[in-house]
């Protein structure tokens, strides 16, 4: 139980959940075990732990204790039952996806997907026999239409990557489990401090941990939440045979760091990102800002219902299409020019050219990434030094 009790506030459990020192010789931090394998007092207890009939590690790529505490701190946050934390968020999403879909199977997902996933599903999944079905899930009554037995599981990102597009997790998830399919969600953009999929309904959570969780640019990993029965099952499959695709202990011990702060940097970065977006949307060479907290934003009454802060991604369009964006983001000087996102560096990317260039120019049409779509990552740095970045990059007229 540890230092930490469940009714306590978020901040609390991310830096206490799932993590007593008294274990650990009064370490305050979880030890690295930095081990491939564990050794057996006998054969006998080797073989009771390989065959999951005694408690114990027995070699890293099933179970490592410092993953474990991670995994177990990921659970308590998300509100889900366990925990499963992987090398990369396609990691996370392929071992989950692979351990639940056979052939014939039908998965349900989403028009607006980060570039990589929609790969997976279109050239993954689909060449073993299941099928994919690209449903416009911010309509609820579209996925009533469009489930049927077939359908196994609903997949979606909200905000979506890189549109910011919203799905309704509660009237999703009601839809699909009147029809026994379950339902994935991506909260990479949104993180638990914002919203918690698994307790609007949601049966997964899929994380690129790489981002907000890891928070410092540091890493690359993914992080999977859900039932004790479920991530037992994609432990032994999914990540143990399918995929391989284990996390360091020393990933996870700067996961748990970074975890540390989610809270106040999602804080922080929802500020600076809510009055960046309020400031481009006023400044006359820029055409669009697709921002959840703007009042502007289609789907803003859903926003304060399912996310009440915003999180620090913009998407945004210039006028003056795909050479204004190039030229302006040419001339940035503290923003990043990098993919990736929610690290306390400001990065600024084109998703057409970058992160979503694997789709063709009519799936781009379709997932509503325009060629001059900007996605902004607001980060840590003072928020008057972003805001003059932008501006002397806006306003330059060469
Ligand atoms: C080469 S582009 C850089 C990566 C970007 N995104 C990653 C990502 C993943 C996959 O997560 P990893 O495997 O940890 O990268 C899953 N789900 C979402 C919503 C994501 O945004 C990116 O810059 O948009």
């Amino acid at each position: 139980q540890g230092y930490y009790h469940q009714e306590q506030g978020f901040a609390t459990r991310a830096i206490h959940a799932a993590y007593d020192s008294r274990d650990e010789q009064g370490a305050l931090t979880p030890p690295m075990h930095l081990t491939s394998t564990f050794t057996f007092e006998s054969v006998e207890q080797g073989v009771e732990r390989f065959a999951g009939e005694a408690p114990g590690h027995f070699y890293s790529r099933i179970s490592n204790p410092t993953v474990a505490t991670l995994e177990q701190r990921m659970a308590n946050l998300e509100g889900a039952e366990a925990g499963l934390a992987t090398a990369s968020g396609m990691g996370a999403i392929t071992a989950l996806m692979w351990s639940l879909l056979r052939p014939g199977d039908e998965l349900i997902t989403d028009s607006h997907l980060y570039g990589c996933t929609h790969a997976f599903f279109h050239h993954g999944l689909t060449e073993f026999g299941i099928r994919v079905k690209h449903v416009d899930l911010s309509r609820p009554e579209a996925l009533e239409a469009a489930i049927g037995e077939r359908t196994k599981l609903v997949y979606f990102e909200t905000p979506a990557n890189p549109t910011m597009r919203l799905v309704d997790i509660e009237a999703v998830s009601r839809i699909a489990q009147r029809h026994g399919a379950r339902v994935v969600v991506d909260n990479t953009y949104a993180t638990p401090v914002i919203t918690r999929p698994i307790e609007r309904g949601a049966d997964f959570v899929v994380h690129s941990a790489t981002k907000y969780l890891g928070g410092h640019g540091d890493l690359i990993a993914g992080m999977l939440v859900g039932s004790e029965e479920d991530m037992h099952r994609v432990r032994l499959t999914g990540l143990k045979d399918f995929t391989g695709a284990v996390m360091s202990p020393f990933t996870a011990f700067l996961i748990m760091r970074g975890l540390k702060t989610l809270e106040i940097r999602m804080q922080r970065q929802s500020v600076s990102a809510l009055e960046v977006a309020s400031w481009l949307e006023r400044h006359p060479a820029v055409e669009r800002v697709h921002y959840p907290g703007l009042t502007s934003f289609p789907q803003h009454e859903l926003a304060r219902r399912q996310m009440g802060d915003y999180g620090g991604i913009i998407a945004f369009e210039l006028a003056g299409g795909l050479e204004a964006g190039r030229r302006f983001m040419n001339r940035l000087e503290l923003i990043q020019r990098a993919v990736s996102l929610g690290d306390a560096e400001s990065l600024i990317q084109h998703p057409a050219s970058m992160t979503h260039s694997v789709l063709s120019p009519e799936e781009r049409a379709e997932h509503g990434i325009s060629d001059s779509l900007i996605r902004l990552s607001v980060g840590l740095e003072t928020p008057s030094d972003i805001q003059a970045d932008l501006a002397q990059a806006l306003e330059a007229r060469t």
